[in-house]
């Protein structure tokens, strides 16, 4: 066991040869935007170097840390021939480090070195675990197999190395085999930072841990323990590096009390999809935890697809608008033929609407960002550019629109509801449109050298969340016939299966009633005790019953208790939501042609009807009373008023409280409300205003005209007498929106050479305006989102020292 080991990192696919011949733990992270070869990879947010063999030291654990392998598939069975190769590998390994020769023998020897150095990110070190070889490749075999024990190697690990080529070669081969030796676990996590970091691609972080070794179970603890200090070095080292590190073990819990705050407050960090496959077989890993690992890990992730299904989170910006531009008409025997530049067209809006079409909000996996076209800039003889391109976003039709963060509503407020097919709401407006010189001609100056650049659209981060419109909800634990029921009733085709929570995402049916009416039923994820906890699939579809008008209760007869089924499903409801309890619903006991579930009908039966319930008996599968539930459930739809909530949403999703009126209002604040904020150490005054921040935004600082009508508005809103009050000095720094300013007690600055630096500056003897407040402010560089400056920050971003100082 005192054989030296080492951390290597192995190119993209080779981690496979790797894993069969040496590393004994392989760490395949990959991004998805790398599998699809898109330029925009993720690696820049990605701050560690390649961890070489010099980072790490000699004592450490044989681990293989490979980057770029995507779906894996199951190993290829070691043939006799591999066998003895790797044999000779180990033998020829031992030779070499009783030579002390450092350098490793490759696996691949015709293989080139890889360039590209390994692109990996956020660190998930994973509980490792051992997966034995199967005996045969029974395919009846059970995948008990399995030991949930780390494995120490005592071979010394082989650096391999690759070449893109080669590795797509290797990954051929290894889809083909489908009869594995090797049992492989794949733990797929969808990481949120960089999923909002990255521009335009959501990134799929994946970690594969494999492990394949025969070696004997009794070093178990010995190796478990190794196994650990080796990760907790494995740790250190990406926190030194500053990766983040999780861990997490194989079946998607996270391992301690701190990590697991780390990860709950990001819940998209949670483990995404856990599945284990043995030869050809795939199983379900959330069934096979045993009752001791439940207690130990209550938390757990719920599948990526299954959290894409109804909530999703997506970028949404308005068109800037188009910039106006200062031209004059000149024509043959037209001498002074006035300002003729036209103004920018307006940015173009987002739309939300509403496509009864879709389903589920999966498609916002992969698309994330919408953003509307920008208006045009305005040209000379007074054309005015075009309206940039709208943006419509479909959502499927009950999606409920929240701003995330802190922003307009503050957080977690509704801005749109979308409850009618075929809604469209306007979410956010595009930029007004900069106007053009010929907009700012007045008796005084008819000639203007100014024009005003677009106005930015507005943007936001989104929360949506779909709640299915459905008439009809079948709620009930797990394995009761709600899907069964489904199906015989409507020409949905919902997952059947003997055992519990073969729903994983609501299925939705239309029934026929007569020939003119429909009712949309809807078949949701089973329901067991603590779901409002999160327990099972929790409460994660629960919110789906809110839409639902009535509900049909499903009671399985098979059940021991099918009574005290009843209540905890209804316990469930009230804790998850009152007004869940409040709907009509019907009970309905299933699975009455199984003799055991008859004689459990007349108990069950009186017992609801003490509480003043008149159950109905079925069986889904020969369709005896399934009409009886229809009809019932129709006609207690029919006695409902009309559904509430679609008023509700009428009111939210227009007029005064509508999105887009509040953004206007913002963004139409007076210039006179502004706030002056000081730093008295670097001598700098803040002035904070929504109003004046816009009009900077949208001020052209190429043009002298420009200043000087900015000179004008911090006179007429105030800004200059509020600074002159507070005590502003000359040489004091003054930040207004973007732009950085330094204060002078006179108007001097104003000088002829000064002015050189603006387009359409005049002589100060020849200009029409005059600077009768003394006071002037000076540009000196204009200020980007987010930089401090002496303790303040202002509210715009970098530093661009653009002294326009002679
Ligand atoms: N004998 C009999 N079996 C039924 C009846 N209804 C459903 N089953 C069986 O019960 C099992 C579970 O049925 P599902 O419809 O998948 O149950 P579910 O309530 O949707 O279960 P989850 O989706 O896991 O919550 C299946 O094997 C069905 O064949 C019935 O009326 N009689
Ligand atoms: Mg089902």
């Amino acid at each position: 066991m005192s054989t030296p080991h080492s951390l290597v990192s192995l190119p993209t696919a080779a981690s496979r040869p790797a894993l069969t011949s040496s590393a004994r733990f392989l760490f395949s992270i990959s991004c998805s935007s790398k599998r699809k070869k898109k330029a925009s990879a993720k690696p820049k947010v990605i701050t560690p170097a390649k961890p070489t063999r010099r980072d790490i030291p000699e004592d450490d654990f044989s681990l293989g840390i490979g980057g770029g392998a995507s779906t894996l598939t199951a190993l290829q069975p070691l043939t006799d021939e591999q066998d003895t190769l790797i044999e000779q590998k180990q033998k020829l390994e031992l030779q070499l480090s009783q030579q002390k020769v450092t350098q490793k023998p490759s696996f691949n020897p015709s293989a080139q070195p890889t360039t590209d150095p390994l692109s990996w990110f956020t660190l998930a070190a994973y509980e490792p675990q051992i997966v034995m070889p199967e005996e045969e490749a029974d395919p009846d075999a059970d995948v008990d197999s399995t030991y949930d024990a780390p494995l120490v190697s005592d071979a010394a690990s082989y650096e391999l190395e690759d070449d893109e080529g080669e590795n797509d070669t290797v990954e051929e081969k290894d889809d083909a085999a489908s009869d594995a030796e090797f049992e492989w676990v794949e733990v797929n996590a969808l990481s949120s930072d960089l999923r909002e970091d990255s521009d335009d691609e959501d990134v799929d972080e994946e970690v594969e841990v494999l492990s394949a070794d025969d070696s004997d179970i009794d070093e178990y603890d010995e190796a478990y323990l190794e196994a650990d200090a080796a990760l907790a070095h494995f740790e250190k080292e990406a926190k030194r590096k500053s990766v983040s590190v999780k861990r997490i073990s194989l079946n998607g819990s996270l391992l301690s009390e701190d990590d697991t705050e780390d990860v709950s407050d990001n819940d998209e960090d949670e483990v995404a999809f856990i599945s284990r496959k043995s030869g050809n077989r795939r199983h379900n890993m959330l069934d096979e935890y045993d009752e001791e690992d439940e207690k130990k890990q209550p938390k757990r992730g719920i599948p990526a697809v299954m959290r894409s299904f109804d909530k999703a989170k997506v970028y949404v910006k308005a068109g800037n608008g188009g910039n106006g531009v200062v031209a004059f008409r000149r024509e043959k025997y037209v001498p002074f033929g006035g300002p003729s530049g036209g103004s920018g067209g307006r940015g173009g809006h987002v739309y939300v609407r509403s496509d009864p079409s879709l389903n589920s909000l999966l498609c916002f996996r992969k698309s994330v960002h919408f953003r509307a076209g920008r208006g045009s800039h305005g040209m000379g003889k007074s054309q005015d550019g075009a309206a940039g391109t709208d943006c419509i976003i479909d959502v499927p039709l009950g999606t409920v629109i929240r701003e995330a963060g802190d922003g307009i509503s503050g957080p977690g407020e509704v801005l749109l509801e979308l409850t009618r097919p075929g809604q469209c709401e306007l979410l956010l407006s595009g930029g007004r449109g900069g106007r053009g010189n010929t907009a700012f001609k007045t008796g005084r100056n008819k000639t203007p050298q100014l024009a005003e650049n677009g106005e930015e659209g507005a943007e936001m981060w989104l929360e949506l969340e779909l709640k299915l419109v459905a008439d009809v909800g079948i709620i009930g634990v797990p394995n009761a016939g709600k899907s069964t029921l489904l199906s015989v009733i409507s020409a949905a085709q919902p997952a059947i299966g003997a055992y519990p929570f073969t729903t994983l995402l609501p299925n939705l049916g239309v029934v026929p009633i007569g020939f003119e009416s429909t009712m949309v039923v809807a078949d949701l994820p089973g329901l067991l005790e603590g779901a409002h906890l999160g327990i099972g699939l929790g409460h994660e579809f629960l919110r789906h019953t809110e839409r639902c008008r009535v509900l049909v209760h499903m009671i399985d007869g098979m059940s021991q208790q099918p009574e005290q089924e009843y209540e905890a499903v209804r316990l469930e409801l009230q804790l998850f939501n009152p007004l869940l309890s409040e709907k009509p619903y019907i009970v309905a006991f299933n699975k009455m042609d199984i003799p055991e579930a008859a004689e459990r009908w007349p108990n069950f039966r009186d017992y609801l009807r003490q509480k003043g319930i008149e159950p109905i008996c079925i069986s889904a599968v020969t369709k005896a009373g399934v009409t009886d539930v229809v009809n019932k459930a129709y006609s207690l739809l029919q006695s409902l008023p009309s559904s509430s909530y679609e008023d509700d949403a009428d009111k939210e999703g227009s007029g005064e409280f509508g999105i887009a009126e509040k953004i206007r209002r913002q963004r139409s604040a007076p210039i006179e409300e502004f706030e002056i904020i000081e730093d008295k150490a670097s001598k700098t005054w803040q002035v904070q205003g929504a109003g004046l921040q816009r009009f900077t935004q949208m001020t052209n600082w190429e043009y002298f005209e420009a200043l000087t009508r900015f000179q004008h508005v911090l006179t007429a809103s105030g800004v200059n007498k509020a600074l002159k009050e507070r005590g502003v000095a000359e040489g004091d720094t003054v930040i207004v929106g973007q732009m950085e300013f330094v204060w002078h007690d006179t108007e001097d600055i104003m000088a002829a050479d000064w002015k050189r630096g603006f387009r359409g500056s005049r002589d100060p003897a020849e200009s029409e305006l005059d600077f009768v407040e003394h006071g002037e402010l000076d540009v000196i560089s204009s200020v980007e989102p987010g930089t401090r400056i002496g303790g303040i920050n202002s509210s715009t971003e970098g530093h661009n020292q653009m002294e326009l100082e002679s």
